[in-house]
């Protein structure tokens, strides 16, 4: 293997919880880089049946022989991101009679990362599990900091638990497969990145757009790794949220409203954030923060990465407001919002003026 691609580590300081983020190609098969992570010889893998027949096998092929391995096999979608499937796995658990030295694999994207990890917090009261993400929202965004859990029909990511992996072991060679929506989908998380907080690397994006949507191996592993550095940044400074944390949530509060709207799965969660990344943009600019080529900047690389910029025609601003009043960056009944200071640099709008958030949500481009 070429050095440049040689596997590369991150780590997420959490003291005695700090856990690595290891990148590169060939990691499902090869038992080095999960052996050390595991908590006994019993192991719960989950995936579901899109990425079953891709690499469960490879996946397995990878663990040391002499594991009790088993596996749950889920259907597939955010609408399966729900209690019932957690209880699959918990049924699962017990049916083999795991105990607490048992070790949860998460293998697939963002909804199986969540659904596994609120698992393993809620299994015999928390039980160690590992991160192995396949789609590029997952190993750049999901995977890491430890947010698990299911969404509730009025609401995205409503029950769940801060716990954070063993570890997260991210196979590049995963993504060869990825269909080019969610691909998309997970460069909006990444273009979150630059915005909030490294404009930097949001000029790199810019420069490099296409490379990435055509996957060529060295942008998407510089991306991850920019990404993940990014996010364990942040995580390790404020691991529940409590205060900078909730910069990653640019863009999620539009966006989660509309994903709960349409109906979970109708748009993928990074098609939400994009849109609501321009639409937090906007509202920046309506407060006098950024100027309106700052906003058609951000529109543009939003574009660039083949994500939808307008809302769905059929959410009214009540809509969107019904489901934004619940939002879990809320205090009492104030909604607050993460809007830009200047591309770069994100901060959090305790007193969003009610008449400007209404104006944008009539005004905002509807598709
Ligand atoms: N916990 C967090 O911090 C955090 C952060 C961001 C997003 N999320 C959550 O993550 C979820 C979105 O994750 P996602 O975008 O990975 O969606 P996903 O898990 O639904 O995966 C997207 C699709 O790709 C398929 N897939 C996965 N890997 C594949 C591969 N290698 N090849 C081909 N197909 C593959 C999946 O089966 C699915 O159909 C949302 O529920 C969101 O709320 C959580
Ligand atoms: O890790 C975080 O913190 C994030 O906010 C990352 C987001 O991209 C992610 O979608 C997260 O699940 C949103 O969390 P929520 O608390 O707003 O549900
Ligand atoms: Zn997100």
């Amino acid at each position: 293997m070429p050095p440049s691609q040689a596997p590369r580590t991150l780590t997420v300081e959490l003291g005695e919880r700090s856990y690595p983020i290891h990148v590169g190609p060939g990691l499902l098969g090869d038992s080095r880089w999960i052996q050390p992570y595991l908590a006994g010889r019993q192991v719960m893998v989950v995936t579901n049946e899109t990425i079953a027949p891709l690499y469960l096998d490879r996946f397995k092929q990878g663990l040391p022989s002499d594991l009790d391995v088993r596996e749950v096999v889920l259907p597939d979608g955010e609408h399966t991101k729900t209690l019932e499937s957690v209880a699959c796995i918990w049924d699962a658990l017990l049916a083999a009679g795991f105990n607490r030295r048992c070790t949860l694999v998460a293998l697939g994207g963002g909804v199986i990362g969540d659904m596994v990890g609120y698992a393993a917090a809620s299994y015999q009261r928390g039980v160690a599990f590992i991160q192995v993400p396949t789609t590029l929202l997952s190993q750049v965004d999901s995977s890491v900091g430890g947010k698990t859990g299911v969404n509730h029909p009025r609401g995205k990511n409503m029950i769940g638990a801060f716990w954070q992996p063993r570890a997260v072991l991210v196979d590049t060679d995963t993504l060869s497969s990825l269909p080019s929506r969610e691909l998309s989908a997970g460069l909006a998380e990444v273009i979150k990145y630059g915005l909030i907080r490294d404009v930097g690397f949001l000029e790199w994006l810019e420069a490099r757009m296409t490379s990435l949507r055509e996957l060529q191996t060295d942008a998407l592993r510089e991306a991850i790794l920019r990404s993940c550095a990014i996010k364990a940044e942040v995580v390790a400074a404020d691991e529940t949220e409590q205060g900078v944390r909730a910069l990653l949530n640019l863009g999620h509060t539009f966006g989660h409203a509309i994903e709960a709207h349409q109906g979970y799965g109708a748009w993928l969660h990074g098609e939400a954030v994009g849109v609501g990344m321009a639409m937090a943009a906007e509202m920046s600019r309506r407060l006098d923060w950024l100027a309106p080529s700052d906003v058609s900047r951000i529109r543009a690389v939003i574009d660039a990465a083949g994500l939808p910029l307008s809302a769905p025609a059929s959410m009214t601003s009540d809509d969107f407001l019904a489901v934004m009043r619940l939002d879990k960056k809320n205090i009492d009944s104030r909604i607050r919002l993460v809007l830009l200071q200047t591309v770069g640099c994100a901060y959090v709008e305790e007193a969003v003026p009610n008449a400007s958030l209404e104006g944008l949500l009539v005004d905002y481009p509807r598709i």
